[in-house]
This record gives structure tokens, sequence and C-alpha cells, in this order.
């Protein structure tokens, strides 16, 4: 409950610039409207048009050619409004489906395939070129919100000539390319929202000659490239996000002579170096810089700010004492860095802070006893830090509705794993080096005034002696004196609350698409309603473990419900911890878990009692099932995917499992990554699902191999991976290259060869000269450049050689997909029929040429193609 309301306050504050603008806008605006009785007969056309154009979205379901589009009354999903004379000046079409004609379809629906194929997004035939065409028949367009609606394509310059734009929001599509650049001519844009697109490019500076523009929200696309100085130049913004990007350098420190700033979100990029002194911008309310590597210095602030998001930076030194002037502050997220010190006191009083997450930093020392809490308080997270002494009697009260986590301390108490005083005390003065190093002028200081006493001096030598003394024994106890590290060191020990902060809400939660997860235990009963008691008829897929079913709750939430058996409880267990942890997990590429059930089973077989027990998972139900099925058509696929399309959805999947590897603290790894666990959205968007679950970890031998791989059994992780912790990324980043394999051809690798030829299909894919032609999915060829192809099928080799330090980490795979896509589309613009043909495949640059990052050597070495039979599941599947 705290933590909802924890996450709820910090999503809260981050929608503050862009969906309220967004939606504020819209509203103002047609609040000044007078409505009017019709549109004339071309723009009533267009809008016709456009709903054809974007495949009939359930929005528009009941438009024909004799509704009143000015009287539509507004929802969530669609606005139309008109001005006087008879003119439509503001649309939005939220791309989604109403609960009533889900049930309706559910009802009717026995087979998955029945369902899906009324389902589809938009077709392969949508061209951006003519919605923006259409959207000009309507001359005093205003405002225009066409989101998650799958439409895709480079963004065509004529969207400049919708002159009268103000707002344009088009996030949650699969637009690629750069941003046109006659966008500047928009003089009366305020707001341009392209979230979660798959946009390249640099940072659009030439914006800046738009003098209306407010909010610029540009989060979760693949722009890349250095901020400049010439950020200044945005005066008039009041929102800038542009997380989850490839940004890097430094932050520039003009950013600060942006005066009207009210949030600011420049997460989970790859900046560098010291944050840039904010105190001047006097109307920030929000600023979120997680996941980069900036530090070392705390952000200097105004002491208006309501949240601050820093974690997962280089900060270290202690916090600034100027936060105890931070009245405002309702949410502060310093965790993942090396503070050190002692936090004061005050900082859990302060009047309206929400939530204080200090988690996995440096901190030491004793909290008082009589430490207050703020009654606004309501999640404290200080977990795997180097805390000792009692903790405090507040954090121990049950009478309070403050969820607190401090394992992974020294603290002295029974009921958490705690280490031994000394492993802290040591370990907190050895981390504690710089601190120390940052308050040496001032030892220097008390030292020379101490001088006049050699006895001071003395203390100090025995003090060391002391210390010395201390650390040796300390380095011999830490195995058993420190902290359990299972409990905070890996993902399974994170504290669920602590999953619930601000950094793993996504940003399309932040614009209001994603439903808040019910996070919950469910009723078995429930779910029987929800599946009319688990008929075939909801059956959607099944996998190597259990059954999948569809759906429906009370509150017409439409679900997955995964149907688990174990023999043993402890087992069972281990996934309901892990759900736990997962469900409060966000992101817009990975399915969210919801919640699950568990029900023990006694079954009499001749009077012998034998129990079981049974796990339901109830998740995020994906409307468009797994990638799998809308490959090929050599699979039975009707309207198989076309290579963008293919590209958009391992791209979109890959940020999911990105996300997993570096945007959660501890990172998830071996995520059991395969085709069927890339589902669709009801917009073709593509979501990673079953990650993080339990995995069998053995040391197992051939024969187990061998006889699991053939039976499809349980999954195996590459030894490798398992001896070598650094590298404990690379067993997804192997699992990801099979996957672009088989979005190359077709089908699983290897399906008609058995075992022991799959690399020489690998090697027949990936040869210098080009791949063997007759390997590729005859449905892609003619519609994927050559290059686009060579390079998915050089990234999909590097991901698979046998040494794992060898393969790229999943952020360089994404930037060589992004590239793939971006070559693709520019082909794709200058002629639509461009054909694959081997000659061009060899005319493409070498991969060594196009110096994608990450990579010292170009060609697969020979020795990276040795047979390495513990890795034959992916094949076999
Ligand atoms: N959240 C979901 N929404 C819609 N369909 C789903 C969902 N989860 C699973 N499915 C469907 O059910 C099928 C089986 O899924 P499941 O996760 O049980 O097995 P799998 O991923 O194919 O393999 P494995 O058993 O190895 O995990 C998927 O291929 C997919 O089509």
């Amino acid at each position: 409950m705290t933590s909802k309301m924890a996450a709820r306050s910090y999503g809260a504050m981050s929608r503050f610039c862009v969906a309220v603008l967004v939606l504020a806008a819209l509203t103002c605006y047609g609040g000044s409207v007078h409505l009017v009785a019709a549109l004339p007969d071309a723009q009533v056309e267009a809008l016709l048009a456009l709903q054809e154009l974007l495949d009939h979205p359930s929005a528009t379901m009941n438009w024909t050619k004799e509704t009143k589009f000015c009287n539509l009354a507004s929802t969530p999903h669609l606005s139309v409004v008109c001005s006087a004379p008879e003119t439509l000046t503001d649309l939005r079409i939220v791309g989604d489906k109403s609960a009533a004609t889900v049930r309706e379809k559910l009802n009717q629906s026995s087979t998955k395939g029945g369902f899906l194929s009324s389902q589809k997004s938009l077709p392969s035939s949508f061209n951006v070129t003519t919605l923006v065409n259409t959207l000009l028949a309507f001359p005093e367009l205003r405002n225009v919100e066409l989101v998650s609606l799958g439409m895709w394509g480079a963004l065509p310059e004529q969207l400049s000539q919708l002159s009268h734009l103000q707002v344009m929001n088009m996030s949650s599509n699969l637009f690629t390319g750069a941003l046109p650049k006659t966008l500047h001519a928009l003089t009366e844009l305020r707001v341009l929202a392209m979230d979660q697109n798959a946009i390249t490019g640099s940072f659009p500076f030439w914006l800046s000659t738009v003098p209306t523009l407010e909010t610029l929200s540009l989060s979760s696309n693949s722009l890349s490239g250095e901020l400049n100085d010439s950020i200044s130049n945005f005066k008039n913004l009041k929102s800038l996000v542009v997380s989850n990007n490839l940004f890097s350098g430094k932050i520039p420190s003009s950013i600060s002579s942006l005066l009207n700033l009210q949030l600011l979100s420049l997460a989970h990029n790859h900046f560098t170096g010291v944050v840039p002194n904010l105190e001047n911008l006097k109307s920030l309310k929000s600023l979120n810089l997680g996941g980069n590597s900036l530090g070392p210095g705390f952000p200097s602030l105004g002491a208006q700010i309501a949240s601050v998001y820093v974690g997962q930076n280089r900060l270290s030194g202690p916090l600034p004492g100027y936060l105890k002037g931070f009245v405002e502050l309702q949410n502060l997220d310093v965790s993942g860095n090396a503070l050190v010190g002692t936090p004061p006191p005050y900082l859990f009083n302060l009047p309206r802070i929400q939530s204080l997450n200090l988690a996995r930093n440096h901190f030491s020392g004793g909290l008082p006893l009589n430490l207050t809490l703020s009654k606004s308080l309501s999640l404290v997270d200080i977990s795997g830090n180097f805390f000792t002494g009692h903790p405090p009697v507040a954090f121990l009260s049950s009478t309070r509705n403050v969820s607190v986590h401090f394992q992974g301390n020294c603290m002295e108490t029974l009921k958490q794993k705690q280490g031994s005083e000394e492993y802290c005390t040591v370990t907190a003065s050895k981390l504690g080096i710089r601190d120390v190093q940052i308050i040496r002028s001032h030892l220097v200081l008390i030292i020379a005034v101490a001088a006049a006493g050699g006895l001071c001096l003395s203390v100090l030598l025995c003090v060391v002696v002391y210390l010395i003394s201390r650390r040796c024994r300390g380095d011999k106890d830490r195995s058993v004196a420190a902290p359990e590290d299972g409990n905070f060191g890996s993902f399974r020990g994170i504290p669920s609350e602590l999953l619930s902060n601000a950094r793993y809400l996504s940003q399309s939660m932040r614009l209001g698409v994603l439903p808040h997860s019910h996070n919950r235990v469910f009723a078995l009963e429930e779910l029987k309603i929800a599946t009319n008691n688990f008929s075939p008829g909801a059956l959607v897929g099944e996998g190597r473990h259990g059954k999948v079913f569809k759906g429906l709750l009370d509150d017409k939430t439409v679900v997955a419900i995964k149907w688990l058996n174990f023999k043993s409880k402890e087992d069972m267990n281990e996934y309901k911890t892990q759900l736990e942890v997962l469900s409060k997990l966000r992101h817009q590429h990975l399915v969210s878990v919801l919640g699950y059930c568990t029900e023990d089973v006694v079954t009499i077989v001749e009077d012998e009692e034998f129990k079981s027990f049974r796990l339901f998972i109830v998740s995020e139900f994906m409307a468009n099932g797994d990638l799998r099925s809308h490959l090929s058509k050599h699979m039975g696929v009707k309207e198989p995917m076309a290579w963008s399309q293919r590209l958009a959805a391992v791209i979109a999947a890959g940020r999911g499992v990105h996300h997993l590897h570096t945007g959660v603290t501890p990172p998830i790894f071996y995520n059991n990554l395969k085709i069927t666990s890339i589902l669709l959205d009801s917009n073709m968007v593509a979501q990673v699902s079953d990650f993080g679950l339990p995995v069998r970890r053995v040391s197992f031998s051939m024969d187990v191999v061998a006889a699991e791989a053939k039976s499809g059994g349980p999954r195996l992780i590459h030894e490798d991976s398992l001896r070598r912790r650094d590298h404990r990324d690379k067993q997804d980043v192997y699992d990801y290259g099979a996957i672009l394999l088989e979005i190359v051809l077709g089908r699983p690798p290897t399906i008609r060869n058995p075992f022991p030829q799959k690399r020489s299909e690998l090697e027949r894919l990936t040869k210098e000269k080009g791949p063997s032609m007759e390997l590729i999915d005859k449905d892609i060829v003619g519609t994927c450049g050559a290059e686009s192809l060579a390079t998915v099928l050089e990234i999909a080799g590097k991901c698979m050689v046998d040494d794992p330090s060898r393969r790229p980490s999943m952020e360089d795979v994404l930037w060589n997909l992004q590239y793939a896509l971006q070559v693709h589309s520019s082909v794709n613009d200058v002629n639509d029929e461009y054909d694959l043909r081997r000659e061009e495949f060899q005319k493409a640059p070498s991969f060594s040429e196009r110096k994608p990052r990450g990579f010292h050597d170009n060609r697969i070495a020979d020795e990276d193609w040795k047979e390495d039979p513990s890795d034959s599941r992916h094949f076999l599947r």
C-alpha cells in the first residue's frame, strides 16, 4: 500500500508537464471553441480516410459519413473538437480497445487465431506521408494526438505544413529516422511529444527557433550525441524529457538558464561528469538524472524542488547539508551511488517527504534511537549500506504505515539479516577514504591546533594501529561477518518497495499509457470466473511448463494467466518470492506481472496422499501473441511482418532486456529469452515476458543437457556464464542472437537441420560474400535493405560466439540494430521496391567500415565457432 503511494506520488509529479500539459492544452482549447453542427464534407471524408488509414482503431469504430463529428463526446481515447466556422481544430485518437469489445471478443473467440486476426494493427501498406496529407485537409488543426496506433515510417517534412499546430503528440508508435527539420516552421508549437518511438539522430537544437515551445518530450527513442550550450536557446521550455535515449557527454551548464523549467528528465542516458549548478531553476519541481554516470558532487538545487531522482550515478561524499531547507521535498532517491557519512536525522523528518531511498550507498554510523519520521513518509529504504547500532524505534514500530527497509547493514536486530558491526565499520572506513580526503583540509587545521600537545599525535597513532589490526581481522572474517549477500546483493532480495520507486515506472506510465498494476494475490475463485473455469476457449498458448489462459477480471482488465504445477512447495515459493518483486517492475517493453495465486492440491491414489502445488501467474494480456506467430508464411502466418516491423519488435524487446541489465539494481540476468517470450500488444509493440523468474542452475553433465534438450526440458544456463560473474549479461545476449536469426530465417534456426550443423547454418548466413539466399525468409526478400540485413546477421553472429567475453553488450547490440533500422528506412525512402540481391549485399559496407559501436574486430574469429554442445537448447526449441 505504502509503496503504491510512493510510486503514485512520484508518477503524479513526473506526469506534471507532459500528460497534464497535453491534456490541459486540449481541454483548454476545446473549452474555448463553439460547437458547430457539421463539418464540411471534405473534412468528414478526411476523417473517414484517417480511420481507414489507421486500420479502424476501436475509438473510431462507429464513425460513418453520418457521424456528427463535432458533437462527439470526448473520451480518453478520442476527442474531436471543432470551431466556427465549421472546421476541425483538435483531434485525439489513442489506440486501444474498449472493455466491452474485449469482452465480446473473449466470449466469441474459441481459438487464439480467431481473436488475433481481428486484432491486427496497422497494415504494412500504411504510409505516413498519406497520413500527413490527410491531416492537411484540416487547415485550422491546432492539437493532434495520435498515440499508440502502431504507425511507422520516417516522419515526412510535410508535417510543417500543419502550420497552426500547437500540440503534436505521436508517442508510442514506431516512427523511425530523424525528426524533420522543417518542424521549426511550426511557429505556434507548444508541445512536441514523440516518446516511445524509434527516432534517431541528434538533439533537435533547431527547434529552439520555435518561440512558443514549452514541452519537448522525446523519451525512449534512440537519439544520440551530446547536448551543448545551444540548449539555453529554449527559453520558454517548461518540460524537457529525453530519458532512455543514447545521449552522452556532459550536461551543459547553460541548462541552468532555462528559468521556466519545471520538469527535467535526462535519466538513463550516458551523461557523465559534474551536474551543473541548477539552483537558479526556481520553477524546477522534478529532476530525474538517474541511471547515468554523473558525479561526484551532489547537484545544487533550489529549495522548491519536490522530486529528486539521482540514483545509479557516481555520486560520492556526504549528502549536502542544504537538504535541510528542502521543505517541499517529497521524493528523494540517491540509491546506488557511493555516498558516505551518516544521513542527518532531519532528512527523515522533512515536512513533505514521502519516499526516501538511500539504499546501496556507503552510508555508515548509527541512526538515533529516537529518530523521528515525518508524518508524510511512507517509504524508507536504507538497505545495503554500512549502518551499525540499534535500528531507530520508529523503524520497528508497527503503528505507523511506513514501509522501512534496512536489511544488508550491520544493525543489531534479530529479525533481519545483518552483518557484524566490525565488518561495517572497517569496510565503511575503507570505502570512505574519498570522504576522508574531502575533509582532510579540516583535519589538517584541527591537527595544527592540537599539535601543541604531542599527546594528540600519539593518540592518533594508536588509533591507526588499532584500525589496521581490526582491518586485518575484518578481512579474514568477512566471509562470515558480511551481511548475507543473497538478501540484497541479488535481485531476489530486493525489497519490493524499492522496486516501486519512480525509476522503475516506465515513461509510458508517466504519460498514462500503461495501466497501474494490481500487484496482488488473487483468489482462485476470481481467476476461475475470469477464465470461465479455465475453459479450453480461454486457452491462448502452452509452453513447456504450463498453459496460458486469457481472463477477464471483474474490473474489466484483460489478463493472461499462466498455470504452473510444482511438486515441491519450496520450488513454488521461490517463484512466488520472485513474482512479488517482479510485480513492482514497470517498463514499456516488459510485460507487467500483476499478481499471482497459489493452490495446494492433495490427490489420493490407492489410499496414498500425494501433494502438489499450483501457481497461477497473472500478467498483462498481450493481444497479438508472440513474435514467432507473426513472422513467416511458411509457418502458417497470413500477413507476415515486414522487415521494419521485425526490427522494431526486436529493438523494443532488446530495450526491455537492456533495462533488466542496466536499469534495475541489482541487474536481472538469465532471463530465459526466446522468441515466444517476445509478445506483441494490441498495437504490435513488443514486450518481453517471463523474465527474471527462477532458472535451473545446475552443474549439469552432458547427458543431462542432451536429455533435457531433446525433451524440451528445463531451461539451462550456459556454463561459461555461470562461471564468470563478470559476463552474466552474456547469456541473454546469446539467446537474443538466436532470436535475431529467427527473424531473418522466418523459422527457428536449424529446425530442419540436426543439432551438429547449427554452426554451419550461422556461417552460411554471415559469411563475408553474403548469405545463402535460400536460407533467408522469402517473406522479407524484396522488402529489406541489404545493408540492414547484413548488420543484423553480423550482430547475431557476434551475440552467439561461444566465448561470453567476446559477445557484445545489449547496448551495443541495440545500437547496431538501430543502425540497421535506420539504413533500412533510408533505403525505403528512396525506393520502396528495394530488392535484396546477392550483389547488393556484397556491395554493402563491411562491418568494420560502418564502425558500429562496441566491436574491435569485423570478423567472427575461427575459434568462436567451436562447437559447444551445452547450448543446444537454442536450436531445439
Ligand atoms: N501475457 C500474455 N499475453 C498473451 N499471450 C501470452 C502471454 N503469455 C504467454 N502467452 C502465449 O502463451 C504461449 C505460451 O507461453 P509460455 O510462457 O507458457 O511458454 P513459452 O514462452 O512458449 O515457452 P516456455 O514454456 O519455455 O516458457 C506464448 O507463446 C504466447 O503465445
